[in-house]
């Protein structure tokens, strides 16, 4: 229950000595609650305007129904996916989430060691609180992709993507719904700024190529610099072609909402999307998620990946987007709240919990490999 997760302090000590931890993520966002002051938490869990489009990115999910086979022996699981050329063990991913110190002092460093004991692939923020050789000397042999938000001085975004190249991350994230941030009432009413506090600027106190430019405007302090720099309202289709001369990393576009720009995305050799809605932390009014997904899926027919986030909370979840044809699921907010409860050791105890309810939700469908959990049939009833 997540009344005995009180606020700690130490994040790792919510982890009680009888070895309890939150299952549910309702109870792990209350233990996150708890262990943290209140303008962290609700920049964590809150979304843009009337927070419709958060509350739709789960409500929405409840209107589909799996319609499971049974009968189809599934002593013998495999949750295995082919994407981009890779095999990985699972179709989860953790979407990147900058600002992680919020959560934890050890924030990315301590996320990305959890995601690699657990086989699951780390997406790593522009705007971390570790840098990128940080993480890779943290968590390494493991798979990291690397999210960029692209930078206004486009040669910081070049070389921040030239670092992940060379600490061996397989992909670049290119998110395109943030070029602004969101309207964020509750923020604005806590004057709650987390790269104002510091907390974002892991890749960029590092980089050399952003600190020389930093000398040469003498006024900017280094947060000032990063908030001008990512605040980038002129992003267009040329930047992401500029991107794929400048990387040979595969490309996938996060923030896909429209069949018409998915198919754009095609058109310009991406090699993957993301449909997402920054889990409705931008534009409120939005559609939800999972709402937009199959008509996605119908026009981009199999051409390119398809990866997924905002809403996900269980297992089941994560099966209907894949039953939608989806190719793999970004996990978001549920893993900050298990940090902020538990530190890494919480953040492994979610994702062990996540994949067993995952897996035991697929034998209960009937399907015992990917391909099969694709081809299941879903309703809106
Ligand atoms: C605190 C927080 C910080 C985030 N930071 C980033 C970021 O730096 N880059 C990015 O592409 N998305 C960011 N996101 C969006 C997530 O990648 C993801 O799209 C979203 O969390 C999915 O919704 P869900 O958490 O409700 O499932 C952030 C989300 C949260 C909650
Ligand atoms: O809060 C977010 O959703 C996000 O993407 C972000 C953007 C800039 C700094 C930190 C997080």
């Amino acid at each position: 229950m997540s009344s005995s997760f009180k606020s700690n302090d130490h994040a790792v000590q919510s982890i009680d000595a009888e070895g309890n931890f939150p299952i549910s993520v309702e109870d792990m966002e209350s233990a996150a609650k708890q262990a943290m002051p209140a303008p962290a938490f609700s920049y964590i869990a809150s979304g843009a305007g009337g927070e419709d489009t958060a509350r739709k990115n789960t409500d929405a999910f409840k209107k589909y129904s799996i319609i499971p086979r049974l009968l189809n022996d599934v002593s013998n699981l495999d949750t295995s996916i082919t994407m981009l050329g890779r095999i990985y063990p699972n179709p989860f991913l953790l979407a990147p989430i900058g600002v992680l110190k919020l959560a934890d002092e050890q924030g990315d460093l301590a996320v990305a060691r959890a995601a690699a004991n657990s086989n699951v692939p780390f997406i790593q923020s522009t705007v971390s609180s570790y840098s990128i050789e940080n993480i890779a000397q943290a968590a390494s042999g493991s798979s990291k992709w690397f999210q960029l938000y692209w930078a206004k001085d486009e040669e910081i975004s070049f070389n921040m993507v030239k670092r992940a190249e060379d600490a061996g991350y397989e992909a670049i994230v290119l998110t395109i719904d943030t070029i602004t941030l969101g309207y964020r009432e509750k923020d604005l009413y806590h004057r709650f700024s987390p790269l104002a506090q510091g907390y974002g600027q892991g890749n960029f106190e590092s980089d050399p190529v952003f600190l020389s430019k930093l000398e040469e405007i003498h006024s900017r302090t280094i947060v000032e610099s990063i908030v001008d720099n990512i605040n980038y309202p002129a992003l267009d289709w040329e930047h992401v072609k500029e991107l794929k001369r400048r990387t040979s990393l595969p490309i996938l576009l996060k923030g896909i909402l429209h069949p018409e720009d998915a198919l754009r995305a095609i058109r310009y050799g991406v090699d993957g999307i993301i449909v997402s809605n920054h889990g409705g932390r931008q534009l409120d009014g939005v559609i939800s998620s999972i709402d937009a997904l199959p008509e996605i899926v119908k026009v981009v027919d199999g051409q390119i990946p398809i990866l997924f986030d905002s809403g996900v909370r269980r297992g089941i979840d994560a099966l209907k987007v894949l039953a939608f044809g989806a190719d793999a699921v970004l996990l978001g907010r549920p893993y900050v709240y298990s940090l902020a409860a538990g530190g890494e050791k919480g953040v492994e105890r979610f994702l062990a919990n996540f994949l067993q309810d995952f897996q035991t939700s697929m034998m209960l469908s009937g399907v015992k490999n990917i391909e099969e959990l694709r081809q299941m049939k879903i309703v809106n009833m």
